[in-house]
C-alpha cells in the first residue's frame, strides 16, 4: 500500500480547490495540500488518507511555481486568516475567476456561464476596515490576540496584520497590554469561563474614525469605564468603546446586546457619496473601496430610470439600497437584525432619502406575504444563501430583474440553478469582485432577467 498516513510522496500541484488548497494527483487519488500553488513540485506528507482523496502537508518544495511569492506576513504559514499570501496577486484573481466558473458549472449546471474578469481596486494589502480577534493566554500567562491556526482553535498571536487597515495596528499590542494590566480574565471556551472573548476593531476608511469593542461573557468588567476613557484620550481617532455580551457556548462572535461605554456607539463612513453611521455589531462590507466599485457595476448594469419599485432583501444598514433608492421611485429593504434596520432608517433620514421603507424580519417570512410587484429584487444573503421559501416566492412574484450579490459561490450557484430552472430566468452576466485579497474567498454578483 503506497498511500499510508505519514508517508512522504512527490507530487506536482495542478489546481486550487474552493477552500484555497493546492490540488495534485498521486497514483489514482487526489491530494489537497495547503500552502501550495499550481506549478509547485513538492514532497508532501500524507496526513489523512481516504479511498479517493488525501490531505497532505507541504514537507519540501522541490521546484517553486512561477506564481509563488514571498508572503507579505511573517506568520502567513501558520495563521488561518489568509490562505493565499504565498500566491502572486494576478494569479489570485485568475484563480477566483476559475472558482466562480467551476461552481456555476458543477453545482449550478450552467455549461458556459458568462463570468466577467474579477473586479479589483488593486490594493491587496491594508484593505480591511474591520478586525475581530479572538483572545487567548500564552504558556507564560501573557494576553494574546490574533487568528486561529488553520483548522484549529490554537491562536497565532499578532501585533499587526498586513491585510488590516494599518491605522488599526497600533491599538492591538497596547490593548492587549492594558487588558493584562487590568487583570481581566480571558475567556476559556473549553470551560466556558472568563470575562473577555474577542477584541473588535472597526475603521471608517474615509473618515478615519475607529471603534473598539470588547466581546464579553458578562457585563461586569471592573474598571472598563476608566480604561475606555484612557483609550479615547490616547487615540484621537477612536470615537467609541463598547461592550457586546455573548454569554452562549457558541462559535458565533457577537452576542445580541451591545452597550456603549465611552464616546459614541457608531463611526461615520462615506460610501457612494452618502454618510453612513456604522455600529460595531452590524454588517458592513469589509473592503469599502471594492464594494463601492461593485455598486457602480450594479448601477450601470441596472440603468435605473427613476420609475422602478426595488426590493432589497438582506439590506443590512442600507449600504446598497440607499444609493440605489436615489435612482428609483420606491425602495423597500428587508432585514432580520433590528439594530441594522434602526441604523438603516437613520442613514436614510440622515441623507435625505425619503422614498425608502424598511421591514424587520426574515426574508423567507416577509417576501411570501408581499402583494406588490417589484421591478427589481436585490438579494445579498449571508454565506448560506437564500432559503428555499425565498426562491419559491421569487418564482411566483416574477420580478423582471434580479440582482444576486453573494459571498459564497457554491450557494449562489445552487440558488441560480433553482431560479433558472425551466428557463424562467436567464443570467445576463456575472461579476466577481475581490473583497478578500490574500484569501480564497470571492464575492460575485449575478444579473438575471425574466424570460417569460
Ligand atoms: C451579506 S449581509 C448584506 C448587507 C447589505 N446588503 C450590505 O451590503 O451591507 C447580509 C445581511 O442579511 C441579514 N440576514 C441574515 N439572514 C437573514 C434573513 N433570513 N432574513 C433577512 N435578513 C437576514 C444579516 O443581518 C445581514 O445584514
Amino acid at each position: 500500500m503506497s498511500k499510508q498516513q505519514g508517508k512522504l510522496i512527490e507530487i506536482t500541484i495542478t489546481d486550487l480547490n474552493s477552500t484555497g488548497d493546492g490540488v495534485g494527483r498521486f497514483e489514482e487519488i487526489v491530494v489537497f495540500v495547503p500552502d501550495t500553488v499550481p506549478g509547485d513540485r513538492a514532497i508532501v506528507r500524507l496526513v489523512q488518507v481516504k479511498a479517493e482523496y488525501a490531505h497532505g502537508k507541504l514537507h519540501q518544495l522541490l521546484q517553486a511555481s512561477a506564481h509563488r511569492v514571498r508572503a507579505g506576513c511573517i506568520v502567513a504559514d501558520k495563521c488561518g486568516g489568509c490562505q493565499w499570501q504565498h500566491i502572486d496577486y494576478e494569479y489570485q484573481l485568475v484563480a477566483k475567476h476559475d472558482q466562480v466558473i467551476q461552481a456555476l458549472q458543477r453545482i449550478g449546471g450552467f455549461v458556459n456561464p458568462p463570468v466577467d474578469r474579477v473586479l479589483t481596486t488593486d490594493a491587496p494589502l491594508g484593505y480591511r476596515n474591520k478586525a475581530t480577534y479572538p483572545l487567548g493566554i500564552s504558556a507564560s500567562g501573557k494576553v494574546q490576540a490574533g487568528y486561529y491556526q488553520k483548522g484549529s482553535h490554537r491562536l497565532v498571536n499578532l501585533n499587526q496584520c498586513p491585510v488590516q487597515d494599518p491605522r488599526l495596528n497600533p491599538l492591538l499590542a497596547q490593548v492587549k497590554q492594558d487588558i493584562q494590566q487590568r487583570g481581566w480574565q480571558i475567556y476559556d471556551e473549553g470551560k466556558h469561563q472568563g470575562q473577555i472573548r474577542h477584541l473588535g476593531l472597526r475603521i471608517g476608511r474615509r473618515t478615519g474614525e475607529m471603534l473598539l469593542t470588547l466581546i464579553v461573557k458578562e457585563w461586569n468588567l471592573p474598571g472598563i469605564e476608566q480604561q475606555a476613557q484612557e483609550w479615547l484620550e490616547r487615540y484621537p481617532q477612536l470615537v467609541g468603546v463598547s461592550l457586546n455580551r455573548n454569554h452562549h457556548r457558541t462559535n458565533a462572535i457577537f452576542g445580541d446586546e451591545t452597550r456603549c461605554v465611552a464616546g459614541v456607539s457608531y463611526l461615520r463612513e462615506v460610501f457612494a457619496g452618502l454618510e453612513f453611521q456604522v455600529r460595531p455589531d452590524t454588517f458592513f462590507q469589509v473592503y469599502t473601496e471594492t464594494a463601492e466599485a461593485l455598486l457602480q457595476v450594479i448601477q450601470s448594469e441596472l440603468n435605473l430610470q427613476g420609475q422602478e419599485l426595488l426590493i432589497d432583501a438582506y439590506c443590512g444598514i442600507g449600504t446598497l439600497i440607499l444609493p440605489l433608492a436615489k435612482q428609483v421611485r420606491q425602495a423597500i429593504g428587508l432585514e432580520l437584525q433590528p439594530e441594522a434596520v434602526e441604523q438603516a432608517v437613520f442613514n436614510a433620514e440622515h441623507n435625505g432619502i425619503n422614498n425608502v421603507t424598511f421591514q424587520v424580519g426574515a426574508v423567507e417570512n416577509l417576501l411570501p406575504e408581499m402583494s406588490i410587484k417589484p421591478d427589481v429584487v436585490l438579494l445579498d444573503p449571508p454565506r448560506k444563501g437564500c432559503d428555499r421559501a425565498v426562491i419559491n416566492s421569487l418564482l411566483e412574484l416574477k420580478p423582471p430583474r434580479i440582482v444576486y450579490v453573494s459571498c459564497k459561490v457554491a450557494t449562489l450557484a445552487r440558488d441560480l440553478k433553482f431560479l433558472c430552472q425551466d428557463g424562467l430566468y436567464q443570467i445576463t452576466s456575472i461579476q466577481p469582485a475581490d473583497f478578500f485579497p490574500q484569501t480564497a474567498h470571492v464575492e460575485a454578483v449575478a444579473f438575471l432577467v425574466l424570460t417569460h
